[in-house]
């Protein structure tokens, strides 16, 4: 057994684990990284990047059959599946260097390729090290969740870690569970050319905002994707080629099946207890990232609050403050912007207009600019959506995007959240035209329009000015 004496241990090297690794070694501390399956984890593996590299081939495909409008010819496109995956593969391998262990072990980092489990509250096992940390941060991430339904070990199925890898095109492709993966994942199967069926126990994509899910349902339903909303699947049944899932009100066959049903945290092979950390289904941690042991942090999937990949980088760079330089940074969340990308993508930062409405009762004000009022939205034929921004006393406390780039969009919000900016700084802001962008701004001018041009005062003050202006 060989013994490690380090400053810092994380454990898992994907988006969080690998940001606090690159941080740390970097400002000069001590670093063993421990990771038990690929570098790069959920994210670059099985998650972000494979599904966005498949949205953008289905996009593609979409794009050929959708150019009517533009007096285009439609064409229907002929899909080699196999080489969709090839393309998914390559997005992979291409960013692959940048999270490798050859990267982390030039920036100094010791990279382990070993899974981790506490042994006592200062020690990890890793095969066969034992390393031994001033400070240990859990960046294990989550996995897939298998739900207990009766019959479905019995047949084959697919969730985020193995679709990506299928290589024939699903002739009927049924997905149970309809959030960010079941939704993603439905859009983008339909467009390359499967029948998709979504069967969903409550609502689609139910975390956000109800006139932002309208939208996105209705055009992916166009597309052709069945969407059941309200049955749980509670059984399951079939061969390969050839699957039933039954729900309280009805039957579904179909040829494959892919389970994206909410993920489960890795925390079962930790052995927490040994290190005296506190967990349920996640790492227990207060806002700064601490878990009940005061040496151990949990960032990311782990630490059970958002799960995307921003966050767990975020995450990284709050536990860095605090590890290396003692300063009490908190992780808040009120900040933070997420992007579902369906076409149209639908984008959200803070509370939606329910939450808010419920939180700040009449103080808060929701305004509005729709995309059909958008000079680029109307010339690039992609009138459908809006920016809604709910304001509390002048400065934005939440915002909804659903059209085309969204998920670009939205980050003008979150800035102006995270740093507190009133709505004129969005609504004096100078931007390019004709942008996409510029919804922003008038959704922001939809705040001032009635205060300046309905104001009696206004009014009476400019009438007073102009009788002594020469
Ligand atoms: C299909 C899909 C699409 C997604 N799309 C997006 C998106 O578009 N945008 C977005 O922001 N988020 C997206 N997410 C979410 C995002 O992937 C996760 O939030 C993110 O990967 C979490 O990072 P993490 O570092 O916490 O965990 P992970 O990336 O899961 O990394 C954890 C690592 O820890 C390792 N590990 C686990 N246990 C041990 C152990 N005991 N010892 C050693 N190593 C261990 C694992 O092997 C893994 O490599 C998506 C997720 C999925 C599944
Ligand atoms: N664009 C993105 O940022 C992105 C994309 C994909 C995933 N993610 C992350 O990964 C997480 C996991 O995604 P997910 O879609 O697996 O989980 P989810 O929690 O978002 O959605 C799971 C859905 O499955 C439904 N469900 C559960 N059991 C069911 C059953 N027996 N029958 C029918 N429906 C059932 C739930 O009601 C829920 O709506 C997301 O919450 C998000 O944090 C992010």
């Amino acid at each position: 057994m060989e013994r490690i004496e380090t400053d810092v241990c994380v454990i898992g090297a994907g988006s969080g684990g690998l940001s606090v690794a690159a941080g740390a070694v970097q400002m000069g501390a001590r670093v063993v990284l421990v990771e038990g399956g690929r570098m790069g984890g959920d994210c670059l593996n099985y998650g972000c990047v494979p599904s966005k590299a498949l949205i953008a081939a289905a996009k593609q495909a979409h794009a050929l059959r959708s150019g009517a409008r533009f007096g285009i010819a439609p064409a229907e496109p002929e899909i080699d599946y196999a080489a969709v995956k090839d393309h998914v593969r390559h997005a992979i391998d291409t960013i692959a260097p940048v999270d490798s262990q050859e990267r982390f072990e030039g920036l100094g980092v010791g990279v382990l390729r070993e899974w981790g489990h506490f042994i006592s509250e200062t020690e990890l096992q890793a095969g066969d090290h034992v390393i031994r940390a001033r400070r240990f941060v859990i960046a294990t991430g989550s996995s897939p969740l298998v739900p207990p339904i009766e019959g479905l070990d019995g047949v084959p199925y697919y969730t985020n870690e193995t679709i990506f890898d299928l290589r024939e095109k699903p002739e009927h492709l049924i997905i149970i569970g309809g959030g960010n993966i079941g939704i993603e994942m439905a859009q983008a199967h339909a467009r390359l050319g499967s029948r998709v069926t979504v069967i969903e126990g409550a609502e689609v994509l139910s975390r956000d905002d109800a006139d932002a899910r309208e939208i996105v349902l209705a055009r992916v339903r166009a597309e052709g994707v069945e969407i059941v909303e309200g049955q749980q699947a509670e059984r399951i049944s079939g061969q390969p080629g050839e699957i039933t899932v039954e729900t309280g009100q009805g039957r579904h066959t179909g040829s494959h099946l892919l389970v994206a049903v909410g993920r489960s945290v890795n925390v079962a092979q930790l052995d927490l207890d040994k290190a005296g950390v506190s967990h349920g289904r996640a790492v227990e941690v207060d806002d700064r990232l601490r878990t009940s042991n005061r040496r151990i942090y949990a960032v990311g999937d782990a630490a059970g609050r958002m799960q995307f990949t921003h966050v767990a980088g975020y995450h990284g760079g709050v536990v860095i403050r605090s590890l290396l330089f003692g300063l009490p940074a908190r992780a808040k969340q009120s900040h933070i912007p997420w992007t579902t990308y369906t076409d149209p993508e639908l984008a959200q930062v803070g509370p939606t207009e329910a939450q808010a409405r419920e939180r700040w009762g009449d103080a808060v004000e929701v305004v509005r600019a729709n995309y059909d009022e958008s000079d680029r939205a109307i010339a690039e034929g992609r009138p459908e959506g809006f920016v809604k921004v709910m304001v509390v006393k002048g400065k934005p406390v939440g915002a909804t995007i659903v059209g085309a780039q969204a998920g670009e969009l939205i980050g003008m919000w979150a800035l102006a959240i995270s740093a507190g900016l009133k709505m004129s700084a969005i609504s004096t802001a100078v931007l390019p035209y004709p942008t996409l962008m510029e919804l922003n701004k008038r959704a922001a001018g939809a705040y001032f329009s009635p205060r300046l041009f309905d104001n009696a005062w206004v009014k009476r003050i400019v009438g007073a000015v102009q009788r002594f202006v020469p």
